[in-house]
């Protein structure tokens, strides 16, 4: 192996042939990044000295099927590999971020047109499994959605709450809702649409010309390669200060909002075949699921009025779809009580508690 296998691809396959910079990109959690300038455009680069590849693996397949629906902008990715002194890292497209997050209307359309685009024969699921947060999300390829939902998703969090906290309360009252739930979806077309996973405000941003992009979509985890670096990964260590919900622990770093680059924008278009050697070929999906569980984040998110409303334009709002919202907030809710704590089970609660009055369960 290579001593330093970033610049060996950039000045082969990236058909660069000098790096003039390194620079550091701040923003992310767990893993370093940065930027390297080359007379051919520019990269962006993310190594963890830790974690093996496949967690960029992952990354790398959420990004492509994304990018490949040729609808909202998402950073190309080019290669993964291994370090030679342990750890990974991606080279991907580097996106020149503007200013501001961009026109709400414009976001909506774009991801609707990723969720139309990316509409899967698969059912519901994921090739590999992979987490939100810390925590895994089991994707085995389920045909039902309200199983699939009430299963892996739920159910899942319901018995980590159990496992964990012993909270058998929640445990219970919350099997009853995922028993019960099946009204809620009446008249219902559900098709799984690919979906970013973890759309919160820290994942959204828009390019020098004011075009959305998003990123990091939720991560993947070869939960045999987990570690105690990547059991505190992701954004959900750090959700935005506009969250709804209790505040976190104040010994829990503050947000890190995206920051403004100036770069130029020259990329290679070859090498996606390069990415994720252990998984080529497969049908990659950030996610496949119901097209409203994307704004079971929407706390987090702040999507306005003009955002629901392009949105719907293009995947028009079906009949219920204000009675399933908190039904897809309780899973991240849910998520949150399990990596945080308690100062997040009592919405989670409420959620259940609203539901089963409701549904008379
Ligand atoms: N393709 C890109 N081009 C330029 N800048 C990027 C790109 N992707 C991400 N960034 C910037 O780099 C920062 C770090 O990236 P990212 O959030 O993916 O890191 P991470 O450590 O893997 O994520 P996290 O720990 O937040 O889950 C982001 O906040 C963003 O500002």
């Amino acid at each position: 192996m290579s001593d330093d296998p970033i610049r060996e691809w950039i000045l082969s396959e990236g058909k660069a042939t000098e790096i003039t910079r390194i620079s550091s990109v701040g923003g992310g959690c767990i893993n370093r990044a940065n930027r390297y300038d080359t007379d051919a455009g520019s990269f962006f680069v993310k190594t963890n000295r830790s974690i093996g590849p496949s967690m960029f693996e992952g990354e790398a397949l959420g990004l492509n099927a994304m990018y490949e629906t040729k609808s909202i902008r998402v950073p190309k990715p080019f290669k993964v590999g291994s370090l030679p002194t342990g750890g990974s890292y991606i080279i991907m497209e580097f996106i020149e971020f503007g200013a501001s997050r961009g026109d709400q209307s414009v976001l909506g359309t774009k991801l609707a047109e990723l969720h139309k685009a990316g509409k899967s024969e698969k059912g519901f699921g994921f090739d590999v499994d992979n987490t939100i947060g810390s925590t895994p999300q089991v994707n085995t390829w389920t045909s039902d959605w309200i199983q699939f939902y009430g299963e892996h998703r739920l159910g899942f969090q319901l018995q980590l709450a159990r496992d964990q906290y012993g909270d058998s309360s929640i445990y219970d009252k919350g099997q009853r809702l995922v028993k019960s739930m099946g009204p809620l979806f009446d008249d219902v077309i559900i098709e799984p649409c690919l979906l970013h996973g973890d759309l919160w405000s820290g994942n959204i941003s828009s390019d020098k010309n004011g075009e959305p992009v998003i990123v990091d979509p939720a991560c993947y985890s070869d939960f045999r390669l987990r570690s105690p670096v990547f059991l505190r990964s992701a954004s959900f260590l750090f959700p935005p200060t506009s969250c709804s919900l209790p505040p976190l622990s104040s010994s829990l770093p503050l947000f890190i909002p995206f920051f403004p680059f100036d770069a130029d924008t020259e990329r290679p278009t070859t090498v996606v075949g390069e990415v994720a050697s252990g998984t080529k070929g497969m049908q990659a999906r950030a996610s496949d699921g119901h097209n409203e569980a994307e704004f079971g984040m929407s706390w987090c998110a702040g999507f306005g009025g003009s955002f629901y409303n392009a949105y719907f334009e293009v995947m028009p709002k079906q009949p219920g779809f204000e009675k399933r919202r908190d039904l897809y907030l309780l899973y991240h809710y849910l998520n949150h009580y399990n990596l945080f704590g308690s100062g997040y089970c009592s919405s989670a609660m409420t959620i259940i508690d609203d539901y089963l009055r409701f549904l008379k369960a």
